[in-house]
């Protein structure tokens, strides 16, 4: 089956390829040309053979007339010597031929010559007269003596003795009465008589005509103007010539001939024509034709040359054509892009009315849903109505009328395309138009992405930061032209630290996507919300409903928005509490500029956070004042180590059970040379917010294994101190290092020493704080949680911590004697403490009711004002020297 197909596609080709007039045409000029020739050949034949023929029947004619003259010519001769031999017989030599001369008997003298010889050969008479002279020598002469034939002789040409010519010599015998010999009659005759007949017109220049004996020896020979004789003629030859010419043997001439052999006079005439003569009229016909034919195969290669020529150009742009079309195919096949060929239709006036669809590629089947049959099938306004109303056909129209390329973007709305946007570039073409439409709907979503993206947190989805200043922007013109009022609100979470670093990123994350999606649904769609980096917002609300009237709408809708973020939020299987901190600025009040507007939201806010967070606070120009005291005391906290302006107080640790102080905690105070005593509460956070945390934290250490010994060495009893390390110090690599040094240079056991950490810095990289922990440890150190409660640890990972001690944060104590809540918590970490086989102390002990609840749950030790403040240094002593309070 294959094999079949493969041969009728290969025949189909060879047929496509003869069908080409390039090929064809060499093949019928090839074809005309055995024409003209075979046709010219055929003629030439033709007219050789007819000239062939011609020259032969003119041979045997001329042998015919050739034949007659000289059987004439010789009956005369014999007549003559008859004659003369019946004259001589009767009245003898001398008196015969005066009486016939007379009587006119005698032929004429210029061509005959008439002799009698005797018996002996002597001449004994002749007319014309001669010379007495004796042939009795000759053969002639001879052969009548010795012969009684009575027939004409007739002797070769030979030279006569008497006239010294030659001649052709006639004789016949002379008898007597008794019948004897008596001599012979002699006729001599010039051998160009027998030849004289030959005309030239006739026979041309190379004709022959010939006499030859019986003997082979020529008589007479004429070839055109030439006579000759005497030489051998081969007569066997002669007799059976050829059909064809054939050179004879006489001048190597080709001559037709003819011989005819006349008995009696022992004779034979020849005649022949040359060749070259009689077919001379035919060669000239021949090269005429040859000629003709010349010309016509020229004249036909030219023109067929010409036809090729321009039917190869024909082929080789058709050629050209169709590749460029299969081209053009292929590329357009493979083209991501959907091609349109259309062809203007055009009505009587030459005014375009629509467009034929001429042709389209497979890309263009599927933006369409149609098949190219389809497409083909129909103009492009009866396919797309709508292309008249929209202006698509008008600006086709205006395109193919202006030529050039045209390219643009529009989003399209007719439902025959399958792409929302399209990309198309129209190039004029002759006769129509090419359209190249490309779906560009992907890209154009890339880009709305993208663009969302550069002013969208990709977080929450929230306008970010540079949106957000667009949006203040516009909402500040629209203010100043509404003459309305405009709030902005700076909004940061609350402990929002502690659940990042607590639950990890992933579930920080979950909580501002949360928080984020509560404050838009209180928000109208005018107002924006957006985050502005980490766990701040911003809120713009353009013309805030009741703004004007105290601001009292505005607040309620703070309110609710404080109210929707402290909602729990389920996270990481627990559910997690955070608030948050609103500060507000008001357009144009406090500020006319975003910038303005958010610095002064932003300083509301952190005073919303100063006063105990989850709080609204609406901006006073007296808030300024106190970022810069922020910075101020951020520049201040650089100096205060080197100048000497940090000092320790200790608070006691006391032993619930036995009432004994059993250690003390130093806590740390700045002595500012301007502001007085500054509070760890104020200067910590900023003193890690700007590092410098690190190098005050290193004082403290030193300075608290100092005064440890130092007591030791004033003979106390020996005592733990407990140091509270911060997140950035516990993050220094050389924590450990430092703290050994500490306890070097002071002299100290690592026994006495403990270190605080908050429950949250542990939290943020569990396995990192582990292994530093266990390192310490592995030093002689204890370690205790600070603050426990507040944060989210798993008891899986507290179970993992190498802690001796947990520590209930204040928060929990303050209230524990009324506060349900509290007591729960309070009793939970007791509990949980001793199943980790863990201490647990309470801080913030103020009052005997509290004392007493820790005392009954199981609590070990205490901290607190109850039993102490944080005092100087020289005053443990006297703490520790102070009657136990016992539990
Ligand atoms: N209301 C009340 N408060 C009591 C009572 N007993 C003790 N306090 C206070 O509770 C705080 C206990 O320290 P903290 O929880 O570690 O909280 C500390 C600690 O987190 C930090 N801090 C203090 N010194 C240092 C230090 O040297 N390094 C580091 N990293 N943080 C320190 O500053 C915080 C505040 O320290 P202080 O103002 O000294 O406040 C101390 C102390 O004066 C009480 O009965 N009632």
């Amino acid at each position: 089956m294959m094999r079949a197909a493969k041969a009728r596609l290969a025949g189909l080709r060879w047929l496509r390829l003869g069908l080409e007039t390039y090929v064809s045409l060499p093949l019928f000029t090839l074809l005309l040309l055995g024409v003209i020739w075979g046709a010219g050949f055929h003629f030439i034949g033709n007219d050789r053979m007819a000239a062939q023929a011609a020259a032969r029947d003119s041979v045997q004619e001329l042998m015919e007339t050739y034949e007659a003259q000289v059987v004439r010519n010789l009956n005369g001769i014999d007549q003559t010597l008859k004659v003369i031999k019946y004259a001589v017989e009767r009245k003898g030599a001398s008196g015969a031929l005066p009486e016939l001369a007379e009587q006119g008997l005698l032929p004429p003298g210029v061509v005959f010559a008439v002799s009698i010889a005797d018996g002996d050969g002597r001449i004994v008479a002749s007319s014309p007269h001669s010379a007495m002279h004796s042939v009795a020598g000759e053969r002639y002469f001879s052969a009548h003596r010795d012969s009684r034939a009575d027939s004409v002789y007739t002797s070769e040409t030979m030279r006569d003795a008497a006239r010294d010519e030659w001649h052709m010599h006639f004789t016949r015998r002379l008898n007597d009465r008794d019948g004897k010999f008596a001599g012979i009659a002699i006729l001599e005759v010039d051998p160009t008589y027998f030849t004289s007949g030959y005309e030239r017109s006739r026979q041309g220049d190379l004709g022959m005509v010939a006499i030859v004996g019986s003997d082979s020896v020529a008589r007479s020979v004429r070839i055109g103007e030439h006579n000759s004789w005497g030489q051998r003629i081969d007569l066997a030859l002669w007799r059976h010539p050829a059909a064809q010419p054939w050179p004879g043997r006489l001048d190597g001439v080709r001559r037709y001939t003819a011989a005819r052999t006349l008995r009696s006079y022992g004779l034979t005439v020849l005649v022949g024509l040359a060749e070259t003569e009689q077919l001379a009229a035919f060669e000239q016909q021949r090269r005429k034709y040859l000629w003709e034919a010349g010309l016509a195969s020229a004249g036909t290669v030219f023109v067929m040359a010409l036809l090729w020529a321009w039917s190869w150009q024909g082929a080789k742009a058709r050629r050209r054509i169709r590749r460029a079309q299969e081209t053009y195919a292929a590329a357009s096949e493979a083209n991501l892009d959907a091609f349109f060929v259309l062809r203007a239709v055009r009505d009587a006036a030459g005014v375009i009315v629509d467009f034929r669809i001429a042709s389209a590629n497979s890309r263009a089947e599927q933006m369409t849903g149609r098949s190219k049959e389809d497409l083909r099938s129909h103009t492009l306004c009866q396919w797309l109505p709508q292309a008249r109303s929209n202006g698509m056909f008008a600006r086709l129209a205006q395109i193919m009328a202006a030529g050039g390329t045209h390219q643009e973007e529009w989003r399209n709305e007719m439902p025959e395309f399958k792409a929302e946007w399209m990309y198309w570039q129209i190039v004029g073409v002759e006769g129509g138009l090419v359209a190249i439409v490309r779906d560009i709907s992907e890209r154009k979503r890339d880009e709305a992405r993208i663009v969302h993206m550069a002013h969208h947190d990709t977080l929450t989805g929230l306008p970010n930061r540079s949106l957000i200043g667009d949006r203040l922007e516009q909402a500040i013109l629209l203010a100043e032209r509404e003459k309305h009022q405009l709030l902005v609100a700076f909004v940061d979470l609350d402990s929002f630290k502690l659940v990042n670093d607590s639950l990890g990123h992933a579930a920080g994350d979950e909580l501002l996507k949360v928080v984020a999606g509560r404050m838009v649904d209180c928000l109208r769609r005018s107002d924006t919300v957006g985050r502005f980096g980490g766990d701040e917002f911003v809120l713009v609300l353009p013309q805030p409903q009741g703004i004007d009237s105290g601001g009292i709408e505005a607040a309620a809708l703070l309110e609710k928005i404080l109210a929707a973020v402290v909602r729990p939020v389920a996270l990481e299987g627990q559910e997690v509490q955070v608030s948050c901190s609103i500060g507000v600025a008001m357009y144009p009040r406090d500020g006319g500029d975003g910038g303005t507007l958010l610095m002064n939201a932003d300083a509301a806010m952190y005073r919303a956070k100063e006063l105990g967070k989850n709080n609204v606070q609406f901006y006073a120009q007296e808030m300024n004042a106190s970022l810069e005291e922020k910075l101020a005391l951020m520049e201040g906290l650089r100096k205060a180590v080197d100048d000497d302006q940090l000092r320790l107080v200790y608070q006691p640790k006391v032993d619930l059970a036995s009432g004994a102080v059993f250690g003390v905690e130093a806590l740390l105070r700045w002595h500012h040379p301007e502001r007085g005593m500054v509070r760890p509460d104020h200067f910590i956070p900023l003193a890690e917010e700007s590092g410098s945390i690190v190098a005050i934290g290193e004082w403290v250490l030193r300075e608290a294994c100092r005064q440890a010994r130092r007591w030791q060495d004033a003979g106390l009893p020996p005592m733990v101190v407990s140091v509270n390390v911060s997140p950035r110090q516990f993050d220094d690599r050389r924590l450990v290092a430092r703290v050994a040094d500490a306890l070097r240079d002071a002299g100290l056991e690592a026994r006495w020493l403990e270190l605080e950490v908050t429950e949250s810095l542990i939290m943020r990289d569990v396995q990192q704080a582990v292994d530093k922990m266990r390192e310490l440890e592995a030093m002689g150190i204890a370690l205790s949680i600070d603050d426990f409660g507040t944060g989210y640890s798993s008891l899986a990972a507290l179970k993992s911590f190498p802690i001796s001690r947990l520590k209930i944060d204040k928060s929990f104590v303050r209230d524990l004697a009324h506060s349900p809540d509290d007591q729960a918590i309070a009793r939970a970490i007791i509990s949980l403490s001793h199943q980790l086989q863990m201490r647990v102390i309470a801080e913030g002990v103020e009052t005997e009711l509290q004392r007493a609840f820790l005392v009954q749950y199981g609590c070990d030790e205490m901290q607190g004002y109850l039993f102490s403040r944080p005092v100087p240094p020289d005053e443990i002593p006297a703490l520790l020297a102070a009657p136990a309070a016992a539990a």
